[in-house]
């Protein structure tokens, strides 16, 4: 069976705001659109970018404005954790005064370390107390590069942030990410950075330089979204069926392809060929092993939920800063595969999973798409497995339900009320 998997949210968040500080028009093919990067591009457009949709969404034409934004502005950010931290420096790096804020879920996540980072540059970033997130004043005259440690242990996404910005300040830009997680996200940005035109480099110490010089259009065709193939991944090892997505291929600038080695650990056929992934399950998983997710933790909830099916104990580790997403995740997976009559174990960063037979139960969601998404894999082995809010899929993937159940048809149980 083929997957659709819709755009990269990364990719496609990336890519709007650097064609937006780009000279000239850029043209981004089958963007996401979802309500994450349809919250990055309505921002973007209150900061007067022009964001035009060409065959009801198939590409995204957006006209640069060749830099920062220049006249101040109210930037809602919804739950857009990449809106929260990459639209602050770029805004710093332009002239006025910004206010961002966004939902409460948003307005829990973290956002200190970016705006201390903004504040050792020089600019003046405000943020919220008791969480130090939004709302965030960012009074904004320019930046003028230099060297910046910027404490990454939260979330990579400071970084990213700042070094979009790096192309934009008026020196070189040299900053170090302390304790980095998330660490293919940099990677990606650094790719992404240099396809529209800037100079970006890692050196072996991990000190990376940007060089000031703006960015240049480009037309680039987003990756269908790793993160969201992770749920097509793991249903085909539960179910022992096949499940091939073209698109993402050994070339993927995304972290979260790495998945399918978890996945392969577990027992599953894995190939990741030149333009297609494809795995093939046995229906049985394969346990006893521990596992680092901390590079790719968006995916630890999939391999969480399908987790109770395997033979042994699986521990994952490395995922503290995943409690700091859209829910707390290490709590939202213990929680639910509780309620499944599962057991578990967990510690700050960490998890442990044992085996069982899932009890049919109502997931809470959080209000967390990933939540909803990898318990609807468990659904297809368990019946009586329903969710309590199946919409909020639409953070990224709007199609979800109706894409895995044309695929397995057995998903509609559980998204019936
Ligand atoms: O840069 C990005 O696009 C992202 C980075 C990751 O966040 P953290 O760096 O906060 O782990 C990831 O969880 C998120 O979904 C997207
Ligand atoms: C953590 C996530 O999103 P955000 O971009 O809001 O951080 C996610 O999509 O799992």
């Amino acid at each position: 069976m083929t997957a659709r998997i819709p755009g990269s949210k990364s990719i496609t968040n990336r890519a709007l705001l650097l064609a937006a500080a780009a000279d000239g028009v850029s043209l981004l093919r089958a963007p996401l659109v979802s309500d994450d990067t349809l919250a990055f591009r309505e921002a973007l457009a209150g900061l007067g970018v022009h964001i035009e949709a060409e065959d009801g969404d198939a590409a995204w034409k957006v006209s640069g404005t060749g830099g920062a934004p220049a006249a101040g502005g109210s930037v809602w950010c919804e739950d857009a954790g990449t809106a929260a931290r990459f639209l602050p420096p770029f805004a710093a790096a332009g002239r006025g005064t910004f206010t961002f804020d966004g939902t409460g879920q948003l307005r829990a996540r973290p956002l200190r370390p970016l705006a201390e980072a903004l504040g050792r540059l020089g600019a003046s970033a405000a943020v919220s107390e008791p969480v130090g997130g939004l709302p965030m004043t960012v009074r904004a005259d320019g930046l003028p590069g230099g060297d910046l440690a910027v404490d990454a242990s939260l979330s990579s996404q400071y970084l990213t942030g700042l070094l979009m910005a790096g192309p934009l300040m008026r020196a070189p830009l040299t900053v170090r990410g302390a304790g980095l997680v998330s660490r293919p996200y940099i990677d990606m940005t650094k790719a992404l950075m240099r396809r529209f035109g800037a100079y970006v480099d890692e050196f072996d110490d991990g000190v990376i330089q940007v060089l000031p010089g703006g960015y240049r259009a480009a037309q680039l065709d987003v990756e269908p979204d790793a993160s969201t193939a992770s749920y097509f991944f793991a249903a085909a090892a539960v179910t022992g069926t096949t499940v091939a997505v073209p698109g993402l291929g050994r070339s993927s600038v995304q972290g979260d392809l790495g998945f399918v080695e978890v996945l392969r650990r577990a027992g599953a056929r894995v190939e990741i060929g030149e333009d297609t992934t494809t795995v093939t399950g046995t229906g049985a998983l394969r346990g006893g092993f521990d596992v680092d997710m901390g590079d790719i933790s968006d995916t630890f909830m999939t391999l969480g939920a399908i987790a109770p099916l395997a033979d042994a104990p699986i521990t994952v580790h490395g995922i503290g800063h995943a409690r700091l997403k859209e829910s707390d995740r290490i709590a939202a997976v213990e929680e639910n595969l509780r309620a499944c009559g599962i057991r578990t174990e967990s510690g700050p960063d960490r998890i442990t999973i044992h085996p069982g037979t899932p009890a049919p139960a109502r997931i809470a969601c959080r209000r967390d798409h990933r939540i909803a998404m990898a318990f609807s894999v468990l659904g297809l082995r368990t019946a009586g497995i329903t969710l309590d809010d199946p919409a909020c899929v639409g953070k990224t993937f709007p199609g979800f339900h109706a894409e895995l159940g044309r695929l397995f048809p057995a998903h509609a149980s559980t998204v019936r009320h």
